[in-house]
């Protein structure tokens, strides 16, 4: 479970956040949805411990991050798939992966095998990988521990239209296996194809919440989206 409690923050003279809450229950793939400049990023980076909150509190699996046991066993992340060193092949990031959570250099094999890459291409340096490469390596980084919770920042960021189906059911699996997955974009299609539930943020606040069925309900999601970001817009100017 990923909850979010009136989590506010505050730079500078910057409201990013402004009073969010909402819950991303076990089973459920919750596309966390706004345009540039809404929130998103401040928000997962409050999750993961890299940003403080100026009040409320954002927890994993019932604790902030911070305070989990071995986190990365848990909780599994990607936040930039850029990330990564480009001198390293995939199948090297992998394995210090496993190494540093303590797990078998088997695991490696089954990861790459779920996120669809092949035993040629872990062999290739990630600075040559596409950034749809890039993404299932930075997935496959995030599952090494079995997490109980993923945090995805942009996840279908450069996969085609196949690798946006492939993405939908793998997480459409872990969810269904009990995981509690959260993912950002600033791309609604792309969320709307991936998730069940949707949360919309813009100018910091929550502006509309529930499963993409409810909020699909007599007008497009993207109408509903453009006119709520729009407005959201124009109160904070
Ligand atoms: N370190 C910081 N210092 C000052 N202001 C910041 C900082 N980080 C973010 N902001 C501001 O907070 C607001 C929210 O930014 P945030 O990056 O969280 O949005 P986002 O929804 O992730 O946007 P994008 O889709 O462009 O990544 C913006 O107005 C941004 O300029």
């Amino acid at each position: 479970m990923i909850e979010f409690i009136s989590v506010s923050k505050t730079y500078q003279d910057v409201r990013a956040l402004d009073d969010v809450s909402f819950t991303v229950g076990p089973g459920s793939v919750t596309g966390f949805v706004g345009p540039n400049g809404a929130g998103k990023s401040t928000a997962l980076r409050i999750l993961v411990g890299l940003a403080r909150a100026t009040s409320g509190s954002a927890t994993v699996l019932g604790r902030p991050y911070r305070e989990l046991e071995r986190p990365a066993c848990q909780v599994g992340t990607l936040l930039d798939a850029g990330a990564f060193h480009p001198g390293r092949t995939g199948r090297e990031t992998l394995t210090l992966g496993a190494i540093a959570l303590g797990l078998p250099r088997s695991r490696v094999a089954e990861v790459l095998s779920l996120v669809g890459l092949s035993a040629k291409e872990a062999r290739r340096a990630v600075g040559s990988y596409s950034l749809g490469m890039r993404q299932r390596l930075g997935l496959a980084h995030a599952l090494l521990g079995r997490p109980r919770a993923l945090i995805l920042d942009e996840p279908a960021n450069g996969l085609d239209p196949q690798g946006i189906r492939w993405l939908r059911e793998l997480l459409r699996d872990l969810a269904d296996a009990g995981c509690a997955v959260l993912l950002s974009s600033h791309l609604l299609h792309e969320v709307e194809q991936v998730a069940d539930h949707i949360v919309v943020i813009g100018g910091g606040r929550v502006l509309v919440q529930g499963t993409v069925a409810e909020l699909n309900q007599g007008r497009s999601l993207e109408q509903t989206f453009l006119e709520l970001t729009a407005s959201a817009d124009r109160s904070q100017k």
